[in-house]
């Protein structure tokens, strides 16, 4: 066990943000956490990563605050560096070369010494997620991170966010608004209101190859998709 969440609530000064929610995470589980808009997938997150306190309930994380890397919708690269300075930020220049060799596995060896502005959006999340891995975090959570992308960008980086994650053994969890996303992504797809879990399902086809064209692929999508529908 990685993370567990037992009864947790979180609550600001005028709204709870979430409750009774219960959730255990196994080390290197991929969990896509999907629910209406507001019902608190965000505050969530942030609790997880130990950027806000819970109000009530418990959590219990085989990691410290330095184990965690978040990723966001918006690449949150600093323009005034260069694409491998924005990778290196907060290590030691002696990590330049390790980072060199990693973006070029990661197909950014000829934009590394090019400013974000000069890539493309999908690009600059490449970066973003190199940024994310080099650091070799025990858990990696992602808010909507391909949400700005054109389809066809978002499914190269799904691909390259599993693959690396799963290489490396990295827990994952990501919220997002793409039932199909959550379905390709997760080995297990969790369904959230503001009241807890609503619905989990297990994804046995997780590490198929051929998942995007499988038809278990859109009954998966099918059933989440009811699912979501009678939580209105
Ligand atoms: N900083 C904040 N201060 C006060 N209330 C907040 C804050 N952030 C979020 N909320 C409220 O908490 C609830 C949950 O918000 P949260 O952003 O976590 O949900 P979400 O599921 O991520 O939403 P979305 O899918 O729209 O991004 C909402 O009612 C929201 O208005």
């Amino acid at each position: 066990m990685i993370l567990s969440l037992t009864d947790a609530k979180l609550d600001y000064p005028k709204t709870t943000a979430f409750q009774h929610f219960s959730l255990t995470v196994e080390d290197g589980e991929m969990v896509s956490i999907i629910g209406r808009s507001g019902c608190g997938k965000t505050s969530l997150l942030y609790t997880i990563a130990g950027l806000l306190p819970l109000s009530g309930g418990t959590m219990q994380r085989a990691f410290g605050n330095e184990g965690v890397a978040l990723m966001f919708q918006q690449d949150r690269l600093l323009p005034w560096k260069r694409i491998i300075d924005n990778v290196l930020l907060g290590l030691s220049k002696e990590k330049t070369e390790e980072a060199a060799t990693f973006l070029r596995s990661m197909g950014l060896g000829t934009v590394m010494h090019h400013y974000p502005h000069e890539l493309s959006g999908g690009m600059r999340q490449r970066v973003a997620l190199a940024r994310a891995l080099i650091r070799k975090p025990n858990i990696l959570l992602l808010d909507e991170p391909l949400a700005s992308l054109d389809e066809q960008q978002r499914e190269m980086l799904q691909n390259d966010i599993k693959k690396y994650v799963r290489d490396q053994g990295i827990t994952l969890l990501l919220v997002t608004h793409s039932i199909q996303e959550a379905v390709f992504m997760g080995s297990r797809i969790v369904m959230m209101t503001n009241k807890g879990v609503s619905y989990e399902l297990k994804n046995q086809l997780h590490d198929d190859p051929n998942l995007r064209t499988r038809d278990e692929f859109f009954s998966m999508q099918k059933t989440l998709r009811l699912h979501l529908e009678a939580t209105r």
